[in-house]
């Protein structure tokens, strides 16, 4: 039986990582000046918090200075609103990150919409979604571009493939397609209201998961060869696992990523990379 090759997003990450850090540590030992990340986190949620965490380490491995801003569950949307207007202001902080989800009360988007455009290393702010949309330099939203990133290093071709992206977020599916579509891919987006998704998918050359939703996608999915990429993280009784079923997949894909060691370190390493990006001032708003 046929056997997928693994896209390790682990590995790929930590050489991302090293990259980054001789680059920081260039510039300090010439300049005496780091980047700064500060992320914003609202409330306990308990797996944001270990994401927060896995944040800090990263980045402080890099060489760049991390804060972490904590917020009671209590805050008010203007008490945060606040907080990141002294984050906007403060010329040691770089990249600004705000967890998500935070709590019912809060409104993200109104947060994200005063985000100094410039230190938005989430790429999540109307001005970078609409320099994504409409082709500019810009910061772009770190889990698409992770993926991005992952197919280029192991050369997978784009250009003049299928894509089908299961799941329409803000985060992940909707910039997804946009850079994909830049590369020339033909992009089709599926989302919960999308009848016969298995049918939709299965002549796709790319098949990327994001709804978080275990085991969604089976072999009957996927065409024989079809790269499968998993950006899921679900927390089950049998441990974290993605969106593919992966054991099932392997066996009919051309190329995988796992859970864990796939999207999530990618993730993280693109985060770094941006608050890298933003530090160089190249994206000047
Ligand atoms: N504004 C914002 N930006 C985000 O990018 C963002 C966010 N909010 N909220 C939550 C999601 C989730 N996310 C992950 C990042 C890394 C791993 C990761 O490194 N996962 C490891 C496993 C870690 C574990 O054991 O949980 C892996 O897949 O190998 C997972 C998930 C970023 N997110």
């Amino acid at each position: 039986m046929s056997k997928a090759q693994l896209l390790d997003g682990k590995a790929t990450a930590d050489q991302i990582r090293a990259e980054l850090a001789v680059k920081v540590g260039e510039h300090y030992a010439r300049t005496g000046r780091r980047p700064g990340l500060a992320v914003v986190m609202v409330g306990d949620d308990p797996a944001s918090a270990v994401y927060v965490r896995n944040k800090h380490r990263a980045s402080t491995q890099a060489g760049m200075d991390s804060r972490q801003v904590l917020l009671p569950a209590s805050a008010t949307t203007g008490q945060v609103l606040e907080m990141i207007e002294m984050l906007n202001q403060d010329p040691s902080i770089h990249g600004i990150l705000l967890q998500l989800p935070v709590p019912p009360h809060i409104d993200a988007q109104v947060i994200i919409k005063h985000l100094d455009p410039r230190k938005d290393v989430d790429g999540l702010t109307p001005t970078n979604m609409g320099r994504l949309m409409t082709g500019q330099p810009g910061l772009r939203p770190c889990t698409p571009l992770g993926i991005m990133e992952l197919l280029s290093r192991y050369h997978v071709p784009i250009a003049g493939k299928k894509a089908v992206i299961v799941g329409r977020s803000q985060l992940v599916g909707k910039p997804l397609a946009l850079l994909l579509l830049e590369k020339d891919a033909t992009v089709c987006v599926l989302h919960s209201k999308t009848p016969n998704p298995s049918i939709m998918a299965q002549d796709a050359d790319i098949v990327v998961a994001a709804v978080g939703r275990p085991h969604l996608v089976q072999t009957d999915w996927i065409k024989p060869g079809a790269v499968v990429i998993d950006v899921g993280i679900n927390r089950t009784a049998q441990g974290l696992v993605g969106d593919v079923d992966f054991p099932a997949v392997l066996t009919r894909a051309g190329y995988i990523t796992p859970v864990p060691g796939g999207i999530g370190p990618m993730t993280i390493a693109m985060l770094l990379s941006n608050t890298w990006q933003a530090f160089q001032g190249e994206l000047n708003a």
